[in-house]
């Protein structure tokens, strides 16, 4: 019998929760680790009640299948401990912080896992997007897409200065941000500025990404994680209870749009996904990476 995903997301705490301190860890540092779960990288400082997730997926750190499980599961693992109050998202790969989707998972897909990928991915937006945790991404790199999608499910953006670039650039793929990703770009920079910027498949630089408010601070390379630990601070000076209902009321109603729909939304993804045209520009778009590198 089919497992509901909530079942399996059970299935999965249990199997991956186990806490695992490495000689070297400090003694107030809590690692969350396991060989299936290697694909991400989570530490909680008791401490602080700060946890890290660092995606760890070389070379792009795209997200497929099973990082999208990964991240879902560590999620729900930071949340149910009670003393984990925070946690800044950021890559093991200084310079890519997430390439977005993973465009295998929709190239010549099958349609089973097809239809799974995407009910994933709407799980863990809909966590990460709603979370009672304070959050914070650590832009370390590029950030294009499904990249940008993480970093805006979070409170707070810091992004590295250099040649990075982030944005919602879907168009460019010949494909086309579903509403719940348009949705949390709106709720960051307005109406009219999502116009533009899903319109055109635009990847902002970091500056103008500061500009729009896409991101909240730009820092050199070096400065992103100890910026983010410092705002970190700022949060947790706020009672839990009282930014946690705040949230809550701000995004409870995009995210309960997403969940009213989420059926028909998996529906629409792999109907628009499988066609012909649609296969074809993904395929363009996959040559054309691999044509860069030569
Ligand atoms: C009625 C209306 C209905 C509407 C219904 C809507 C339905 C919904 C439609 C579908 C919605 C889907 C939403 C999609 C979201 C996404 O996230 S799609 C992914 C977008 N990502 C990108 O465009 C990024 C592409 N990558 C890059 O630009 C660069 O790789 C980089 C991130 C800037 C890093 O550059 P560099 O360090 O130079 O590395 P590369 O050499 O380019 O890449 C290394 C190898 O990795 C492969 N790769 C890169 N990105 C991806 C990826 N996203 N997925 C899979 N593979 C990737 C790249 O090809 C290289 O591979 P090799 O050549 O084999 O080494």
């Amino acid at each position: 019998m089919a497992l509901s995903f909530s079942a399996k997301l059970m299935r999965g705490v249990s199997r991956c929760a186990a806490l695992v301190t490495p000689k070297t860890a400090p003694t107030s540092c809590r690692y969350f680790s396991s060989a299936e779960n290697s694909r991400v990288l989570v530490n909680l400082n008791d401490k602080t009640g700060v946890a890290t997730m660092q995606l760890n997926r070389p070379p792009v750190n795209s997200l497929n299948l099973e990082v999208l499980t990964d991240m879902t599961i560590a999620l729900d693992k930071l949340q149910t401990e009670k003393d984990c109050r925070g946690m800044i998202l950021t890559s093991s790969s200084p310079g890519i912080f997430c390439a977005g989707l993973d465009i295998m998972e929709m190239y010549n897909p099958q349609e089973d896992r097809l239809r799974e990928f995407w009910r994933t991915l709407q799980e863990l937006w809909k966590m990460m997007y709603g979370s009672r945790l304070a959050t914070i991404a650590a832009i370390n790199g590029h950030s294009p897409a499904g990249g940008c999608l993480l970093s805006l499910t979070c409170d707070y953006r810091i992004m590295a200065q250099g040649k990075f670039t982030i944005g919602l650039n879907e168009t460019l793929l010949g494909i086309v941000a579903p509403f719940w990703f348009q949705d949390t770009m709106v709720n960051t920079v307005g109406h009219r500025e999502t116009e533009r910027a899903l319109q055109l498949g635009l990847l902002y630089s970091g500056e103008n990404a500061l500009k729009v408010g896409l991101i909240d601070e730009l820092v050199s390379p070096e400065k992103v994680m100890e910026t983010a630990e410092g705002q970190m601070q700022m949060w947790l000076k706020i009672p839990d209870f009282a930014r946690q209902l705040t949230k809550e009321q701000l995004r409870g109603p995009t995210v309960q749009k997403l969940a009213q729909h989420q059926e028909a939304d998996i529906d629409h993804f792999v109907n628009f996904i499988t066609k012909k045209a649609i296969q074809k520009s993904l395929e363009m778009y996959l040559n054309m990476l691999k044509q860069k590198k030569k």
